[in-house]
């Protein structure tokens, strides 16, 4: 089988990337999914195995957002043996990162070049306004268009009031509703998929993304799994995967997320894109009232003339919002110093490897 690298979302944008690395034996392909290290690619002749190079091994020690993930176009390099290698992964337009879990405070790319990110939830059991706002801020941190889809709306009898009180936590966000069950609302997400075109599902486990997926792909091409009653074993996909919809576009289900740490800093080195920005675009409702303010630096807590406290007051604002809006900061600031004490602990690291002599007369990191 063949593909046409364009029906995957290549364009002048990578093509242009790619020339660099345009040698014998390379081609691009793209990833559908890294399985403990080892990535599944497709590229035009097909999906393959490819292991990653040691370049790339020795350099995701330092930084693991250099690991190919799903969605990366990478380039593939075909030794005489026919061995696979994936040598180098182009820039990323868009990426999906969140900070991973643990003390090092590293972050973790779940996705990559994606061109809408959708935020899925649940209608029922009920939706949970918190994780959808978490969930928005990754989604514009990550520079793609951000949506929200609201599944398995056959289990609730009104789901158009519901999304109405979704809209409120997603200002400006489009919000449709689905069941892949019935399949109402499926075809209307077909407009965020043209030829080309890379949707990715972020959503908590079981919220029905797998399923959603197999409606799009009019197929069953991932296997869901019923919940468990007691709530265990539910962790179905695994792996992020992308799946190429015969309709054109593709779609990436990453696996359910649980939890999701906000970063500061760019997520798309480079961009200017990052946990501030996508705080600033979830809550556009309070940054634009923050205008208001009398202090530019307001924290809206006791300062006089506060504009967001005031549209509180007079029910402009839901108080939840400016709650959310506080504790998210709160967390992308602890996790910024986290990230400034791991540089500098690196740096002094990587100074010790110096010899003295050098050291003299160069400026410290
Ligand atoms: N009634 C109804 N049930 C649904 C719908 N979509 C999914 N479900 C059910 O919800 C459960 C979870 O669906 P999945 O598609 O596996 O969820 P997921 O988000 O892929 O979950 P993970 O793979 O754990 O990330 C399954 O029991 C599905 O049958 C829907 O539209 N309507
Ligand atoms: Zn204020």
């Amino acid at each position: 089988m063949t593909f046409d690298l364009r029906s995957l979302g290549w364009d002048p944008y990578f093509a242009g990337a790619y020339a660099a690395y345009d040698r014998r034996g390379r081609r691009p392909a793209r990833v559908l999914r890294v399985d403990r290290g080892v990535c599944t690619v497709l590229g035009d002749s097909g999906a393959a195995r490819a292991s990653l190079a040691g370049s790339i091994l020795a350099a995701a020690a330092a930084d693991p957002v250099v690991l190919p993930c799903a969605g990366d176009w990478v380039v593939v390099h075909t030794w005489p043996d026919r061995r696979l290698t994936v040598e180098s992964v182009l820039p990323r337009r868009t990426a999906v990162v969140r900070a991973s879990a643990g003390a090092a405070s590293h972050a973790q790319v779940l996705a990559a070049n994606l061109d809408v990110a959708a935020v899925v939830e649940p209608l029922d059991p009920e939706p949970d306004p918190g994780r959808m706002e978490r969930l928005l801020a990754l989604a514009y941190s990550s520079g793609a268009r951000p949506i929200v889809i609201a599944t398995k709306a056959d289990l609730v009898p009104r789901p158009d009031d519901v999304v109405a009180q979704l809209a409120a936590v997603a200002p400006g966000v489009p919000v449709h509703a689905v069941s892949a069950r019935t399949g109402d609302g499926v075809a209307q997400l077909r407009s965020y998929l043209p030829e080309g075109g890379t949707l990715g599902l972020l959503g908590p486990s079981g919220a029905g993304k797998s399923s959603l997926v197999n409606a799009l792909a009019g197929t069953t091409v991932l296997t869901t799994q019923a919940l468990r009653a007691d709530g265990r074993g539910r962790h179905t996909t695994t792996f992020r995967t992308l799946i190429p919809l015969p309709g054109g576009g593709v779609v990436i289900d990453t696996p359910g997320i649980r939890a999701v740490g906000m970063i500061g800093g760019d997520s798309v080195p480079g961009s200017g894109l990052g946990g501030g920005f996508g705080l600033d675009r979830a809550f556009a409702d309070v940054a634009a009232l923050a205008a208001r303010c009398r202090f530019g630096d307001c924290r809206h807590d006791a300062e006089p003339d506060c504009g967001v406290r005031a549209a509180i007051e007079v029910g402009e604002l839901a108080p939840r919002r400016l709650a959310s809006w506080r504790k998210l900061m709160r967390e992308q600031s602890a996790e910024s110093r986290r990230r400034q004490d791991r540089l500098a602990a690196e740096a002094g690291a990587s100074w010790a490897w110096v010899p003295k002599q050098e050291r003299r007369g160069r400026a410290r990191p």
